[in-house]
């Protein structure tokens, strides 16, 4: 890997802490770090060097997966770390930064390649970028590459005008926008198992496949959050960036050798195919929902509007449902169910596949459907429900896929590395980006003009009974987890490692 200066805007900040410095330890350890490699934090907090340095210790002794080793390896990444005082709005910081990276780069004898890290709220992501260029930080002597975190956008006209703005410094291969789903190993490996396995490229169709389930779910409630997360709820935080991306994942038809860019124009086909919702008809296919008190995981817990900073009328969502269509020749006709909420019963991040019936039988005491189950998180695996027979009667049979659970990266790892390598595949692009918000601009619209009502849920529970209707409609229902570990309980189930 080449030289890289790594610039990190927000590095005093809570992701940076819980996320970004143990990402860099565990490559670091795998030795995945270019080998000339220096970070230089920024923040407003009179931190020095030395006080960095000691922070970014910590947070990865307190949030690595892996534990950190008292052989000096960690005083050793550590040392790469420079701290400097930069306020957002102020130019002359800028300039005496480029002052430090230069006379850093000069010591290591490295290219000026520079990555922006933008940790930070998005109200920063244009000032940043225009003192970047103001400044010169982006030197024409080595490669440019911004990083950025979500949100991208609060609706579709914002999108645009950011991205408008952040193309005046950076061109789109520059621009790294993070969707941390797409890190995730499992969501990664979606692509290559229907690329490189006939037997599920073969199946990958409207002809065998029945429809297509995708949840996350959440235990967890607003937490501290509640600033950010009353004013742009389920449907932003989660829905418009991670489900429509895991939706794509899902329905990608990958030619045998893919490159990033074909990875992003097919990407970019799927979501041009989701057929669009016109504001009058997004309450027969969205359902939107607010958690009431409840007990979860044993334990009794308020509403919404009781957490603390929530505003005490507030109709945010915390839970929304959606069927979609995806109008091509593969997916014609199979539709897709996405639910995503707060404090539900299980956390769990699955894709659910159900096949069709068996073929010229009747369906009457076959047995259950054909299910391929993409677990991703928090565990990850794959498990395949088949039919198996016992006595006169057909019984479900789970054939699980798993490899060892102790050694997965975590999705900031994947994707730090990929953006050191400049590798764009696991990002999130402009035209999916847009695609996305374009697609959730009407159900946004029918939010505001309240044509949609707010269903409420029991904290604990599966969502609103009312997205169950979603998939009623065209004969199915949401798989559970409690069903498939229930058949899998029964003693039916065929289980082996596989290092996949
Ligand atoms: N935390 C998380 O789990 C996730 C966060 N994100 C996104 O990541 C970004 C950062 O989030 P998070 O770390 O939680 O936020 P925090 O509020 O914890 O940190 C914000 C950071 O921004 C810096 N900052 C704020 N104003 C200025 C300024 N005027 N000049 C210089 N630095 C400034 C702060 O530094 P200082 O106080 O020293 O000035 C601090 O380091 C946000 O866009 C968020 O949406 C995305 C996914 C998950
Ligand atoms: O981006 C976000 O994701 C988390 C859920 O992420 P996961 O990796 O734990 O599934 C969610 O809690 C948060 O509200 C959202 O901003």
């Amino acid at each position: 890997m080449e030289p890289t200066t790594f610039v990190l805007f927000g590095a005093t900040g809570d992701l940076a802490k819980r996320k970004i410095y143990p990402a860099l330890y565990n490559l670091f350890v795998d030795g995945k770090l270019p080998d000339s490699f220096s970070l230089f934090g920024l923040g407003r907090r009179e931190w020095t060097d030395e006080s960095f340095q000691a922070n970014v210790e910590r947070s990865v002794r307190e949030f690595s997966r892996r534990e950190a080793k008292n052989d000096g390896s960690l005083e050793r990444f550590a040392r790469a770390f420079r701290y400097q005082v930069l306020d957002i709005g102020r130019e002359e910081d800028y300039e005496r930064l480029l002052g430090r990276i230069e006379q850093r780069e000069r010591e290591l004898d490295a290219r000026p390649n520079r990555l922006f890290y933008l940790s930070v709220g998005p109200e920063f992501f244009e000032p940043i970028a225009a003192n970047i260029l103001a400044s010169g930080l982006g030197s024409e002597e080595g490669w440019k590459r911004l990083v950025i975190e979500k949100p991208f956008g609060h609706d579709l006209p914002s999108a645009r005008e950011l991205n408008r703005k952040l193309s005046q410094t950076f061109a789109e291969e520059e621009i790294f926008r993070i969707d941390h789903y797409l890190g995730k190993p499992m969501v990664q490996k979606m692509g290559a198992l229907q690329q490189a396995n006939p037997v599920i490229q073969a199946l990958w169709t409207n002809r065998y496949i029945a429809n297509v389930q995708i949840t996350a779910s959440e235990t967890v409630g607003v937490e501290e959050r509640a600033g950010y997360y009353d004013h742009v709820g389920a449907v932003r935080d989660m829905f418009q960036n991670h489900m429509l991306q895991l939706l794509m994942m899902a329905a990608i038809h990958l030619p045998h050798e893919s490159s990033s860019e074909q990875v992003r124009f097919k990407k970019q086909r799927i979501m041009q195919a989701v057929a669009p919702l016109q504001k009058q008809d997004v309450a027969a296919s969205v359902v939107r929902g607010q958690y009431a008190a409840g007990e979860v995981s044993g334990k009794q817990v308020v509403g919404y509007l009781s957490e603390p900073g929530i505003a005490a009328d507030s109709s945010n969502d915390t839970f929304i449902a959606a069927r979609l269509e995806i109008d091509d020749h593969y997916w014609r006709g199979v539709p897709f169910y996405i639910r995503t909420g707060k404090r539900m019963k299980e956390k769990s991040t699955r894709i659910v596949v159900e096949f069709k019936e068996p073929l010229q039988q009747p369906s009457q005491g076959l047995g259950a459907p054909n299910l391929l189950v993409f677990e991703i998180g928090p565990k990850e695996g794959i498990t395949l429900q088949l039919n198996s027979k016992e006595g006169d009667e057909f019984k479900p049979l789970h054939v699980e896929l798993h490899g060892s659970q102790d050694d997965v990266p975590e999705a900031y790892e994947n994707l730090i590395h990929d953006a050191l390598r400049g590798d764009g595949t696991f990002f999130a692009h402009w035209d999916e980006v847009e695609l996305s918000w374009q697609w959730v601009q009407p159900i946004l619209d029918a939010f505001a003009e309240n044509l949609l009502p707010l269903q409420t849920y029991a904290a604990g529970s599966y969502g609103p009974t009312e997205s169950d209707a979603l998939l009623a409609q065209d004969g199915y229902r949401w798989w559970f987890d409690e069903e498939l570990e229930t058949n899998a309980n029964k003693g039916e189930q065929y289980a082996y490692n596989a290092n996949y």
